[in-house]
C-alpha cells in the first residue's frame, strides 16, 4: 500500500509498505514511518494519506482513508502549511482561519447536505528530521467528495450555458443562505471552491476564509485580506467590513467566469470601473439584470441577501423593482427569450441520511443595508428600447423644429445651424440623462404646442407639420436601429 508523507519538507513523501495490502495488518499495524523523513505517516493512527489533491493557500489537501470504518471510508486530510513568509501576526490569524474552518465544518457541514461534513480536527507534535525543536502541524478531516470542481469543469467542457449557470447560481445560493442565516460568511466563493459530486450534487468546500459574523460588532466582521484576485469585492480587498453581498458578488463572478469560460481579470474593464461580460455571452435579461446587481461595486446597492436574489430569479408577472440594476451596470445588448430557470434543488431532499436543513434564523447575521439608487451621473449606457425611444423623441422634435425655424427664419444657413446647434443639444441632453423618462413627452409636447401655435398664426396646414414631424421621428428609429445593427454585428465579428 502506497502512504503519502504529509511534511511538507519531506524529498521522497510516497511510502510503499507491502504489509499493509493485508487489510487485517492495515486494521492492526501501530504505526509506519516515512523512509525518508521519519513522520508519522498514520495520522492519530487512524487515516492514511494516500496522495496529494492540491496545494492551497494554507496547506495541502491529501486524499485518505479512514481505517476505522468496515469500508476503509475515503475522506480528506488538509493540513495547515502556512507559508514561510508570514510574520507572527499572519501567522496566528492563518492559524485562527484553520481552527475556524473546523469550527464551521463542524456547524454547518452536518447540518447541510452541500457543505462536506467535518470528521475530525487534531494537532501533531513530531519532531524535526534534523532534530532540535518539535514540528507542530494542525490536521482537519472531512468528507471527500467524489467529483469535479467547477474550475476542472470548466477546462474539460468548455464554457457553461445559461441553464447550466443558473443551476450553479440557484445552488450556491441556496448553501449561501443557509451559511448567511447560521452567521457566517464564506468570503472565497470562487469556481475551484464549489465542486460537482459524480451523482451531480454541488457542495460549497473550502470554509477556511470564512468569517464568523457576530452581533459584537464591526471588528468581528472585518475581512483579514484573505481572499481571491479577482473574485473578491472592493470592500474585502479593502480590508473593511464584509457582508453577505460579498459572498453574492464573488457568486456573480463566478458565474461569469463560467457563462463566458473567461478568467475574471479578463472579464473586469479597469477603464470604466466596472465588469465587461455581456459581449462575451447572451443570457436573459432578468439573469444578466440579477448578476448586474450582485456585481455592484457598492455592497448597499447589490442584493442584500441570497433570498433576495433567490426571488429576483424567480420568473414573476411584474419583475419587483429591485432587480432592475443602476444604468450605470446595464450594457446594450440583444433581447433574448427568457431563462428556462431550473427549479432550485431543495437541500432537505437531497440526502435521505442527513438531518433535515435548519430553519434559516430569524435575525439577519448583518444589519441589511437599505439600496441606494446608483449616482445619476455615472449612467451613460441605457437599454435597446430607451435609445430607441430616445431617438423617437429627437426625430419628433427635429421634425417640429425645423417647421418652427423655417417659420420664423426661413430656410437659411442660420436656421439650419440653429437646427443642429438644438438637436445635438438635446442629444446630450438624453445622453447626460438630464432630460429623461416622463421629461421627453413634457419637451416635446411644449415643442408641438408652440409649433401648432406658430403654424396657425402662419396658416400653415396643420397635418403636414404633424406628418413631418411623425416622418423625422420614424426616420430617426430607423437610422438609429441600422446603426445599432451594424455596431453589434460588427462587435461579433470583431
Ligand atoms: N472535501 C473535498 N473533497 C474532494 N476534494 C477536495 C475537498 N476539499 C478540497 N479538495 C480538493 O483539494 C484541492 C485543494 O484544496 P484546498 O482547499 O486545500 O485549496 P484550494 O481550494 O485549491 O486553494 P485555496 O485555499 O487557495 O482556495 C481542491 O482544489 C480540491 O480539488
Amino acid at each position: 500500500m502506497e502512504i503519502y508523507c504529509t511534511r511538507p519538507s519531506c524529498p521522497r513523501p510516497q511510502n510503499h509498505f507491502p504489509d499493509l495490502d493485508n487489510k487485517a495488518t492495515l486494521k492492526t499495524a501501530q504505526q509506519k514511518y516515512c523512509t525518508s523523513c521519519g513522520m508519522p505517516l498514520i495520522l492519530v493512527s487512524r487515516y492514511l494519506p494516500l496522495k496529494l489533491l492540491g496545494q492551497g493557500g494554507f496547506g495541502a489537501a491529501f486524499l485518505a482513508r479512514d481505517r476505522y470504518t468496515p469500508a476503509m471510508r475515503q475522506c480528506v486530510v488538509k493540513q495547515f502549511q502556512p507559508s514561510g513568509d508570514l510574520n507572527p501576526q499572519q501567522l496566528q490569524i492563518a492559524q485562527d482561519l484553520f481552527e475556524r474552518e473546523a469550527e464551521v465544518l463542524e456547524q454547518l457541514g452536518s447540518r447541510h447536505p452541500q457543505i462536506p461534513d467535518l470528521f475530525a480536527f487534531f494537532p501533531l507534535s513530531v519532531p524535526k528530521p534534523q532534530g532540535g525543536n518539535e514540528d507542530q502541524f494542525f490536521y482537519l478531516v472531512q468528507e471527500f467528495i467524489d467529483g469535479q470542481t467547477l474550475e476542472e469543469e470548466l477546462i474539460t467542457k468548455g464554457q457553461f450555458s445559461e441553464a447550466e449557470s443558473l443551476e450553479v447560481l440557484r445552488e450556491i445560493l441556496n448553501v449561501l443562505k443557509f451559511v448567511h442565516d447560521n452567521h457566517s460568511i464564506h468570503r472565497d466563493i470562487k469556481p475551484s471552491n464549489i465542486m460537482r459530486h459524480k451523482n451531480g450534487r454541488l457542495y460549497l468546500l473550502d470554509f477556511g476564509a470564512v468569517k464568523q459574523v457576530t452581533a459584537a460588532g464591526a471588528r468581528a466582521g472585518r475581512s483579514t485580506g484573505i481572499y481571491s484576485q479577482g473574485y473578491a469585492p472592493p470592500e474585502q480587498m479593502a480590508g473593511a467590513q464584509v457582508y453577505p453581498s460579498t459572498d453574492l458578488y464573488a457568486l456573480a463572478v463566478t458565474v461569469i467566469t463560467l457563462l463566458t469560460g473567461k478568467e475574471a481579470g479578463e472579464l473586469y474593464d479597469s477603464y470604466s470601473n466596472g465588469w465587461n461580460w455581456r459581449s462575451y455571452t447572451q443570457v436573459s435579461d432578468t439573469l444578466a439584470d440579477v448578476l448586474d446587481r450582485m456585481l455592484l461595486a457598492t455592497p448597499n446597492q447589490r442584493f442584500p441577501s441570497a433570498q433576495e436574489v433567490i426571488d429576483a430569479l424567480t420568473p414573476s408577472p411584474t419583475p419587483p423593482p429591485s432587480v432592475i440594476p443602476p444604468a450605470s451596470q446595464r450594457r446594450t445588448r440583444p433581447r433574448s427569450k427568457p431563462a428556462q430557470v431550473p427549479p432550485p434543488v431543495q437541500p432537505s431532499t437531497a440526502s435521505p441520511t442527513m438531518p433535515p436543513l435548519t430553519q434559516p434564523q430569524s435575525n439577519p447575521p448583518v444589519a441589511a443595508t437599505p439600496i441606494h439608487p446608483q449616482p445619476q451621473s455615472a449612467r451613460p449606457t441605457s437599454s435597446v428600447l430607451e435609445l430607441l425611444g430616445g431617438a423617437a423623441f429627437t426625430g419628433f422634435e427635429a421634425g417640429l423644429l425645423f417647421t418652427a425655424l423655417r417659420i420664423v427664419l426661413g430656410i437659411s444657413s442660420i436656421s439650419i445651424g440653429l437646427l443642429i446647434f438644438i438637436v445635438g443639444g438635446l442629444i446630450f441632453a438624453q445622453n447626460r440623462r438630464l432630460i429623461e423618462g416622463k421629461d421627453l413627452p413634457i419637451v416635446g409636447g411644449l415643442t408641438l404646442a408652440t409649433v401648432l401655435f406658430l403654424a396657425i398664426r402662419q396658416n400653415i396646414p396643420i397635418p403636414g407639420v404633424m406628418i413631418s414631424a411623425v416622418f423625422a421621428g420614424a426616420g430617426a428609429i430607423a437610422i438609429t436601429a441600422l446603426f445599432q445593427l451594424i455596431y453589434r454585428l460588427l462587435r461579433r465579428l470583431l
